[in-house]
């Protein structure tokens, strides 16, 4: 690849994800001041569940309903609506994940709309084309009027923001069309041909919820392949030892010394080009306090542990999302000891491209597919920074197909370098037919 090949693509990438971070970070202070944190209780009673519509081509989450006592499988179709996004929490909670999804949901498109508006006053509307997680229909009906005056505020703050980023600021604020007209820019489809980026404006629904892990993830692919990978991750900090606390460990912790501009604040960015062997990572920074830009980077490698009784396993922290028995088996059976460490959201690529653990592994129920904007940015970030990312087959994840992950073998392995990424590999292999999945 050319040398300076989409560097400025990624420039600007880098940039704007910054932009929606402080966005994001914005948002869940506001939320967490109200009180509207869910602990991290897996085993509660109450099954809640986003509701989505099939609207065209895809599936809209665009509420929420709390049924008692069964389990997200059993969860049935309802108005012709279905179920999606099934998560758990305890009874208590309910109110406060319905006023939770309210803030997650004006922060999707708040960060769509923001992503959208800066890409385009930079590259030309003509030339940017979205493929993105959350689409126009939801935010123009008559009963979301609500959300999108409170879209329409945010974006503005953000965007009043963005100069502070090196990036241009609008000259006046944008209007509910203006807004609306950026959000619908994020209707491409993907597909083998030409330029498109792909953006989960926030992945880690039930992170966000939680006051815990999430990322922003913006990738561009051009003829069917990832050329670059941003993921912002604002509560993922340069120390470690904080990926995985809860909501009441960040109270605490903020308030600690770790929080210093040598330790980096509470988040990152990571991104990578692809083929430059290079990843590197920045901190976050805080736009309204910040002096200049260009914030400092510096590179991230993959872990150099190969040896699975040392190697650390991190996976989807719902079982919805990923079957934990049968990743336990694998693990297992490969030799690894130390207990999984459940992270919400692309953070988990994060945490192996920066070498906090070395394998992650997500094996959705059958008949899930993946989207693509959930692994663009994180596979290819892992990829540089020396990592392997195949599908259960072997074969590297196909982004050409569309929306979806078409054709994936199984399920999702990515590791810090071969030796461990055959094992895991090998042991899919064995251990397949006796699974149920
Ligand atoms: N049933 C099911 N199976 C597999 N995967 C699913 C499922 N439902 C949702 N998703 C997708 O998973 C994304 C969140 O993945 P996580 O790894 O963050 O899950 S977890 O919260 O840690 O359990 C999540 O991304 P976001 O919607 O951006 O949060 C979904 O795209
Ligand atoms: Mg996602
Ligand atoms: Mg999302
Ligand atoms: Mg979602």
């Amino acid at each position: 690849m050319e040398e300076d090949k989409y560097a400025k693509e990624l420039e600007v990438a880098v940039r704007v994800v910054h932009v929606a971070c402080a966005l994001c970070e914005r948002v869940q202070e506001r939320l967490l001041a109200n009180d509207n944190v869910l602990s991290k209780d897996d085993d509660s009673p109450v099954t809640v569940a986003g509701v989505g519509v099939h609207s065209n081509h895809r599936v809209r989450n665009i509420g929420i309903v709390f049924v008692s006592g069964i389990t997200p499988e059993s969860c049935f179709c309802h108005c012709g609506n279905v179920m999606n996004d099934p998560g758990w929490i305890k009874s208590s909670e309910i109110e406060i994940f319905s006023r939770s999804i309210q803030f997650k949901m004006s922060e999707d498109f708040s960060v769509q709309a923001t992503i959208s508006w800066l890409l385009s006053e930079i590259f030309g509307v003509q030339n940017v084309s979205i493929v993105a997680e959350e689409d126009i229909e939801t935010i123009s009906k008559d009963e979301s009027a609500g959300l999108l005056e409170a879209v329409v505020n945010t974006v503005n703050e953000s965007l009043a923001l963005a100069s502070k980023y090196g990036l241009q600021s609008p000259e006046t604020t944008l209007g509910t069309s203006e807004v609306l007209e950026a959000i619908s820019r994020c209707n491409s489809t993907g597909g083998p041909r030409g330029r498109y980026w792909v953006l989960d404006p926030v992945d880690g629904t039930l992170g966000f919820v939680r006051g815990d892990q999430y990322a922003v993830a913006l990738a561009l692919i051009e003829d069917g392949k990832v050329v670059l990978g941003v993921l912002g991750c604002p509560n993922y900090p340069v120390k470690t030892e904080w990926l995985n606390y809860d909501y009441q460990d960040h109270q605490a912790a903020a308030q600690s010394s770790l929080v210093t501009p040598d330790a980096g604040g509470k988040g990152c960015v990571l991104y990578a080009r692809t083929g430059s062997g290079e990843a590197w990572l920045q901190s976050l920074v805080d736009g309204e306090k910040m002096l200049e830009w260009p914030n400092r980077a510096r590179p991230i490698r993959v872990s150099s542990i190969d040896d699975p009784a040392l190697a650390t396993l991190c996976e989807p922290v719902e079982r919805a999302n990923s079957n934990h028995s049968f990743t336990a088996g694998l693990a297992q059976s490969v030799g690894l000891r130390k207990q999984p460490l459940r992270v919400h959201s692309m953070v988990k690529y994060a945490a192996i491209a920066r070498g906090d653990a070395e394998i992650f592994m997500k094996f959705a129920k059958c008949g899930y597919k993946e989207k693509i904007w959930d692994h663009a940015a994180g596979v290819v970030i892992v990829e540089e920074a020396g990592g392997v990312v195949t599908d259960a087959g072997g074969r590297p994840l196909d982004f050409s197909k569309g929306m979806y992950l078409e054709g994936l073998d199984r399920g999702i392995i990515a590791c810090s370098g071969v030796t461990l990424h055959e094992k895991f590999i090998g042991a899919v292999y064995a251990s397949w037919d006796s699974s149920n999945l």
